[in-house]
């Protein structure tokens, strides 16, 4: 069981989403500032404004545009870090923790600690190969979307209104929620080792490149990927079945067509990002589960 107060405390030692806000939030108020220093400036020579050169225009338009612009600009970073990081920024202030230096060592050790993401569109049947594996390699099956689920439902979560929101949108949760909750898992499980070795199984993640960058830098290196490909017409008559009986909120017509844009816009181009790196064991997902799983155990054979 994931820990409550270790989430909590832990997701505010990475980078505080307040620092940037407060750093944008002080544009506009600067820009204000510098107005009427400027206008000062000009009332203390005790002229209306500043000689005209002759030939020039007396009117110098082109300093007050550049701050209108740079506070506008900063305004809009603003509403999206506002917008991405809400839940975070507010649990953030009443913390009122100081974030600590970016982290460049991974917890996690690749010499103890075996990490595979596993990969595929919704549907592809991730899950599914995830059991077999656990089954046959003494894998830890860990599901990002189970875990992001589990804190949704957690009783007291600050984020749990955000992530169903996330969730049923087919949208990709700020990175800080769900590479704390996979280092929770991991610690977990290891710390039931007697050796802190471990061999994880890492479902749904990293569903975007800078997840990827940020969980092989602060929480472990990943062996490679396995993934699952699918068409998605099969996925989608495959995720309308589940969705009679998972009681999943995206597991309807409009939250899937969602999670495919999703996945084609955000996911793919990290599987193409490994695969330029020669880490990527591409399984055809659009066969039985069992001769899915024959493929599976056939491609990672020496690789694991
Ligand atoms: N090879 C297969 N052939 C037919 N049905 C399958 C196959 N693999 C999985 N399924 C079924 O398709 C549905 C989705 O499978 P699964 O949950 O394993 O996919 P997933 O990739 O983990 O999905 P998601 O990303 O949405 O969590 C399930 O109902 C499962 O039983
Ligand atoms: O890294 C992740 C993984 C998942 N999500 C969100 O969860 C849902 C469901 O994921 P499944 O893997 O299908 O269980 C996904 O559509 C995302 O909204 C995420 O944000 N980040």
């Amino acid at each position: 069981m994931i820990q409550p107060r270790l989430l909590t405390r832990r997701l505010f030692q990475q980078a505080s989403p307040l620092q940037s806000l407060s750093n944008h939030a002080g544009r506009p108020i600067r820009t204000s500032i510098l107005r009427s220093q400027a206008r000062r400036s000009y009332a203390a020579s005790g002229e209306k404004g500043p000689r005209p050169i002759p030939g020039q225009s007396p009117f110098k338009i082109w300093p007050f545009l550049a701050i209108i612009l740079a506070g506008s600009g900063s305004y809009m970073l603003l509403v999206k870090s506002r917008t991405d990081m809400a839940a975070a920024a507010q649990a953030s202030k009443s913390s009122g923790q100081i974030a600590a230096p970016k982290k460049d060592t991974p917890t996690f050790s690749s010499d103890k600690v075996t990490v595979v993401f596993v990969l595929g569109g919704p549907g592809a049947g991730k899950g599914t190969q995830c059991a077999n594996l656990v089954r046959d390699y003494n894998f830890t099956h860990l599901s990002a979307g189970d875990l992001l689920r589990a804190e949704q439902d957690r009783p007291g979560s600050e984020f749990g209104q955000l992530i169903k929101d996330y969730i049923k949108d087919g949208a990709i949760v700020p990175m800080e929620v769900t590479v704390q909750l996979l280092e929770n898992a991991m610690t977990e499980t290891l710390s039931k080792t007697k050796d802190g070795k471990g061999r994880f199984l890492i479902d749904g993640f990293p569903r975007k490149l800078d997840q990827a960058v940020k969980f092989e830098e602060s929480v472990c290196k990943a062996k490679f990927v396995l993934f699952y490909d699918c068409p998605e017409d099969v996925m989608e008559k495959r995720l309308l079945k589940r969705g009679e009986t998972s009681g999943r909120t995206d597991d309807n017509a409009e939250s899937i067509k969602k999670r495919f844009k999703t996945f084609v816009e955000t996911s793919m181009p990290v599987v193409d990002t490994y695969d330029k790196e020669g880490k990527v064991v591409k399984v055809v997902a659009n066969k039985s589960p069992e001769d899915v799983y024959a493929e599976t155990k056939k491609k990672i054979e020496g690789r694991i």
